[in-house]
């Protein structure tokens, strides 16, 4: 047996001139590889291995399964989305001062529980707009606790600042506390507790000056607050003047249940050709990228072109 594996191994090093097998037949234009010998040791073995391997896919496959529905019973065993508990179970399960583990921890506390954050995929949708777009000023409307927040700031130019908007201040205190254990400080971002029509309105000094001289705008607005407000927020800020005329991004999370709105928004955006872009993408988590640029013409979503 170990001559035969030797002979083998002669034959793999050296195709060609050693390529004589122990019966002594030359099989020079045979393809190279294991020979007849080992080939036929190993079929046999091959096939009950293979057999286990389908038995191990399918039990991981049940298991993964099970848990996808018992992590839906744990759902909805514990009812509605509660900031409260969604910040307790964050700040004690997560490595302080580590973005990415205050990220994981909401995911993994998502994963049984109604939640209100953005999630995993709209997350990943969401960051890959902010490094296209490295923007200096964010605005993000609806903090919730701080998941989008945190997701947006690890991912900010050097200098970038976010201008976070709650209108509840219990969820503004508790987000605000989750964004600074995810090591953040508040020369990078600012929480605004009141309605967005009032950030929006109270912004146009801090952006414009005294004198209401340009001063940039806001490169990123990220509408994630109540759909009923996306189109009145969206007019306000262009009416305040506050979307960088070079170029702003507007995201727009939508949830599945808003095609009302979503219809208003791309009419408005429509109607409206020398202000935004013209095509439309949709991404898998359901946000919708408006571009603003005064004068050009462009309206997306993050995903498939859709017109
Ligand atoms: C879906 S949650 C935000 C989740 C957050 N973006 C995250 O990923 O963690 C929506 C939040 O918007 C707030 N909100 C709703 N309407 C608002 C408004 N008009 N102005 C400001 N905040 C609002 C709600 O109180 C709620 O906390």
């Amino acid at each position: 047996m170990s001559k035969v594996l030797s002979t083998a191994r002669l034959n793999w090093a050296a195709p060609g001139a050693a390529n004589q097998v122990p019966g002594g037949v030359f099989h020079s234009d045979l393809p190279h590889g294991p020979p007849l010998s080992l080939q036929m040791w190993l079929l046999p073995l091959s096939v009950p291995l293979l057999g286990l391997l389908a038995l191990l896919a399918r039990q991981r496959g049940i298991l993964a399964a099970g848990r996808g529905a018992l992590n839906r019973v744990l759902r909805w065993a514990r009812g509605p989305a509660c900031p409260r508990r969604t910040h307790a179970f964050v700040f004690s399960q997560c490595t302080h001062g580590r973005a990415d583990s205050v990220l994981e921890t909401f995911d993994l506390h998502a994963e049984t529980h109604h939640t209100l954050e953005l999630g995993r995929v709209r997350g990943v949708e969401l960051d890959e707009v902010v490094v296209r777009a490295a923007p200096r000023r964010v605005l993000e409307l609806g903090l919730g606790c701080g998941y989008s927040a945190v997701r947006t700031l690890r991912l900010l130019p050097p200098g970038g600042r976010l201008l976070a908007v709650e209108v509840d201040p219990l969820s503004a205190e508790l987000g605000e506390e989750l964004v600074l254990v995810a090591g953040f400080k508040h020369h990078q971002f600012e929480v605004l507790t009141c309605s967005s029509a009032e950030a929006i309105a109270g912004l146009r000094r801090p952006l414009h000056g005294d004198q209401g001289e340009e001063e940039g705008g806001l490169d990123l607005v990220l509408m994630d607050h109540d759909p009923q407000h996306y189109l009145p927020d969206l007019r306000a800020l262009e009416g305040w003047g506050l979307l960088r005329p070079g170029g702003c991004l507007v995201l727009m999370v939508f949830r599945g249940h808003d095609s009302v709105v979503r219809q208003e928004v791309l009419e408005h955006v429509g109607s409206r050709p020398q202000s935004y872009s013209s095509s439309v993408r949709s991404g898998r988590g359901g946000i919708m990228e408006v571009q603003y640029r005064e004068e050009t013409i462009s309206l997306m979503s993050s995903g498939d072109v859709i017109g």
